[in-house]
């Protein structure tokens, strides 16, 4: 496939990528960068853990302290930031800015596009997120790739499939600006460089969110 070029009305939005685990993001997206190497970005997010062998300051994470994260949460730096596991995590907005030329993709959970809806036409100039929902095709679909994806123990996959039923129930109450279902990776790949790229089309390309049994989720 010809590489296309950009439309430079999008390359200050960032692009943000949500849905189930295990619904085909990193699979999407991983082939979208290999398509384009040097037209999109992930954002360096900070973290109050500790670095891990071979991993360098600024480049996985921004690693800083405690006391550091948590005066920048008190400034507003942050579009989004969780805690797990007893460790702080987080977005800036310069780290999307930091970006630029490039476009900023996001790939991140339910409570952080929740925080990035209430803030980003707060900021000065306010900023315009894409809001893209990667949905499965169905749930026991999901279920499947999940298990065929081998990483994830019982307790695991409970609870991913308890994050996917709020994702979904979002995705059903509010609704995000764009769906695509992961059905064939060739098309939805083909729909997602649409999106991405911000070609002709881009805003109304979308599918329809499938028709979705909640009860499919329970495990
Ligand atoms: N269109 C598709 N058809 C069939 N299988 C797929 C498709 N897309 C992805 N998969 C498979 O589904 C599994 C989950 O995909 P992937 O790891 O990309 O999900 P994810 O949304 O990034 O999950 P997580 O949020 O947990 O990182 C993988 O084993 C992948 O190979």
């Amino acid at each position: 496939m010809a590489a296309k070029e950009m439309n430079p009305l999008v390359v200050d939005r960032p692009l943000v990528v949500c849905g189930p685990s295990g619904t085909g993001k990193s699979t999407l997206l991983t082939a979208l960068f290999a398509l384009y190497p040097n037209t999109f970005g992930f954002s360096v997010s900070h973290t109050t853990r500790a670095p891990r062998a071979g991993e360098t300051n600024g480049k996985e994470y921004h690693f800083v302290s405690k006391e550091e994260f948590m005066s920048r949460v008190e400034k507003g730096e942050f579009l989004e930031w969780a805690q797990f596991g007893g460790n702080c995590y987080g977005t800036t907005f310069a780290a999307l800015t930091a970006l630029y030329p490039r476009r900023c993709i996001l790939d991140i959970e339910l409570q952080g596009v929740l925080q990035l809806r209430t803030k980003a036409p707060l900021q000065n100039p306010p900023l315009r997120p894409v809001f893209l929902f990667l949905s499965p095709p169905s749930l026991p679909e999901l279920k499947r790739r999940l298990k065929g994806r081998g990483t994830e123990t019982d307790e695991g996959m409970r609870k991913r499939l308890e994050a996917a039923r709020a994702e979904v129930e979002y995705a059903i109450k509010e609704g995000h600006d764009l769906v695509i279902v992961n059905d064939s990776v060739e098309r939805a790949g083909e729909l997602l460089e649409k999106v991405a790229l911000g070609l002709e089309g881009w805003e109304t390309c979308g599918d329809k969110l499938p028709e979705f049994d909640l009860k499919d989720l329970d495990h």
